[in-house]
């Protein structure tokens, strides 16, 4: 039994909640702010991406349901929120820069379209931002404003022009031209927003457009947000 003079209670993270589309900057501008912070890093693509992986791996067609669900029945998965050591494993396999190949990113929405891998995911995200030990931690996904932790005292939209988002995305990846980037960055915001709706704000949520920003500009605005929102005497 606790002696109740001397328990404490440990503190909830602050969770900042960030949603927006493919390329515009999620997860770059996210670590980057969580560093300022001294907060955990949740990449909640991650889980998808890791989950495409495993199915593909085992052969399966990311576009049956039933067959996604019977892949994720022996998902053993992990993640870092640790911005300065980032991982993601599968199993004994750190799958962290695989999970980035193109192959993946084309079967990722599929995986993300079946509602129980989604329930499942989410419960495991809140489960990682509880114990993560952080005074805070920024998430960031598609549904995190909206479904994961509506009730987040900070929560953001990170936008930029389609355009510009195709751009940055293509001046990262070497092995594919322009267009097939652009076509593969759209195609994938096209199917990923018949699920959730990450191109408008929820009330209450904040929209950073970062299309004329540059990456620190744009890291600054969102720790401005989390000074306003919470009061927070934190980063730069
Ligand atoms: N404001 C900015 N100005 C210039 N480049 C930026 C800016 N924000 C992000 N970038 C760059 O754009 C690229 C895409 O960013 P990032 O991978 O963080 O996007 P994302 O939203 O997480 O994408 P995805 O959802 O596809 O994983 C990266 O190379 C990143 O460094
Ligand atoms: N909250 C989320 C996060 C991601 N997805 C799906 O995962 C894919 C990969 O996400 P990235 O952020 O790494 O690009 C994305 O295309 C979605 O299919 C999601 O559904 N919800």
């Amino acid at each position: 039994m606790t002696d109740p003079r001397t328990e404490t209670a440990a503190a909830e993270p602050i969770v900042v909640a960030i949603d927006g589309p493919a390329g515009s900057g999620k997860s770059s501008v996210s670590k980057q702010a969580a560093r300022h912070l001294g907060f955990g890093y949740l990449d909640t693509g991650a889980a998808y991406r890791a989950l495409a992986w495993h199915a593909l791996e085992r052969g399966v067609d990311t576009s049956d349901a039933l067959a996604v669900l019977d892949a994720a029945g022996d998902f053993d998965y992990a993640i870092s929120l640790d911005p300065d050591d980032y991982w993601v494993r599968v199993g004994a396999a750190e799958v962290t820069d695989a999970i980035r190949e193109p192959r993946v990113s084309d079967a990722v929405s599929g995986v993300a379209r079946v509602p129980a891998v989604r329930e499942a995911v989410n419960a495991m995200f809140r489960a990682l931002v509880a114990s993560s030990g952080r005074p805070g931690v920024i998430v960031e996904g598609r549904d995190i404003t909206t479904v994961v932790t509506p009730d987040a005292p900070v929560r953001i939209l990170l936008t930029a022009a389609p355009e510009v988002r195709a751009a940055r995305r293509s001046a990262e990846v070497a092995t594919q031209d322009a267009t097939a980037v652009a076509d593969a960055l759209h195609r994938r915001d096209a199917a990923d927003a018949q699920v959730v709706d990450f191109l408008t704000a929820a009330p209450g949520v904040t929209v950073i457009d970062s299309t004329a920003l540059d990456f620190e500009q744009t890291v600054d605005a969102v720790l401005n947000v989390v000074r306003a929102e919470t009061g927070a005497q934190h980063g730069r």
